[in-house]
């Protein structure tokens, strides 16, 4: 069998040159298409020239629909407006879409939802295996644990990130609050500034800190008076969620059409 095609969008992105590294040294799959924004410096290049290396042969363009309709995955970790365009392109090529990409608001996940009617999606705020075992941790600790327990989120990343809170927060703050029984939007709280008043039982709150080059730290604190539980996941490496994307564009060769995440992916619950 042929090797699945895949183009990765935001090819000059950290990301993307970190997807087009591993496709490169993987036997399982061929990269078939770098796309990038219209009016990037890469338009027009050979992608291994524009990432200073040897020439590959694959042009970069921003003609996505030409690419995509080709492809059998498209990995995506671009901006919330790019991937929903993405989300239909692959959609109408029934190719497997890995989407990375965070900061997406409701409207959003509303087209992503309707372009997974066509082709299976598979979308996670973090594709790492560390930070997908840490979600079934959280939840099975806020399950095991009162409302006199105070749960916080706390993350931090580079000063380059434009969504806060991170997309894992939003993913560990959803588990804990699964394992209370809710949704997130029924225990989170607003940002903190202020006179915020006492905290409210049974919240959930989050911070985030931006600095430097950190690849993404995130704390779940469950604090009750006289202890504190701290679950951990510290990432040093980038190429633990282009891994990740790698895998699931792989694993959803086969799937039909619908919404997927990496807990399906790695077979966790
Ligand atoms: N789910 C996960 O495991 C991870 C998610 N992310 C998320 O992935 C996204 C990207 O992160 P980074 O690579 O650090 O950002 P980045 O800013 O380095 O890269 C994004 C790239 O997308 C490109 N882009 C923007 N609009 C585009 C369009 N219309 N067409 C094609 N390309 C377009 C930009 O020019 C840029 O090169 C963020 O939302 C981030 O939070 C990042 C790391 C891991
Ligand atoms: O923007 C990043 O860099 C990251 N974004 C993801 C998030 O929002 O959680 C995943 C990872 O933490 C890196």
């Amino acid at each position: 069998m042929e090797k699945p095609g895949i183009v990765v969008t935001g090819v000059s992105g950290r990301m993307g040159q970190m997807l087009v590294r591993l496709i490169g040294e993987s036997d399982k799959m061929q990269l078939v298409g770098a796309v990038e924004r219209p009016g990037s410096d890469w338009i027009g290049r050979d992608l291994g020239e524009a990432m200073g290396g040897q020439p590959t042969g694959v042009i970069v363009t921003d003609d996505a629909v030409s690419v995509i309709a080709k492809a059998q995955a498209v990995i995506d970790f671009t901006t919330p407006a790019a991937t929903v365009a993405f989300a239909e392109l692959a959609a109408q090529a029934r190719a497997v879409h890995v989407i990375g990409t965070t900061g997406l608001r409701p409207d959003d996940l509303s087209a992503i939802s309707r372009a997974a009617r066509h082709a299976p999606i598979i979308r996670a705020g973090n594709m790492s295996l560390g930070v997908n075992l840490l979600l079934g941790l959280t939840r099975k600790v806020a399950a095991a644990l009162g409302t006199d327990w105070d749960i916080e989120v706390v993350e931090a990343h580079h000063r380059h990130k434009v969504d806060a809170p991170s997309g894992t927060a939003l993913m560990l703050g959803e588990a804990a609050a699964e394992g209370r029984g809710a949704t997130l939007d029924e225990l989170r709280v607003p940002a903190r500034e202020g006179m915020t008043g006492a905290r409210k039982e049974g919240s959930i709150g989050f911070a985030a800190i931006r600095g430097g080059d950190v690849v993404g730290e995130h704390d779940v604190i469950f604090a009750a008076p006289g202890e504190r539980i701290v679950l951990r996941h510290l990432a040093t490496d980038r190429a633990i969620f282009a891994r990740g994307a790698l895998r699931a564009a792989l694993w959803g060769q086969d799937k039909g059409p619908g919404e997927y995440d990496m807990m399906d992916v790695l077979g966790l619950d």
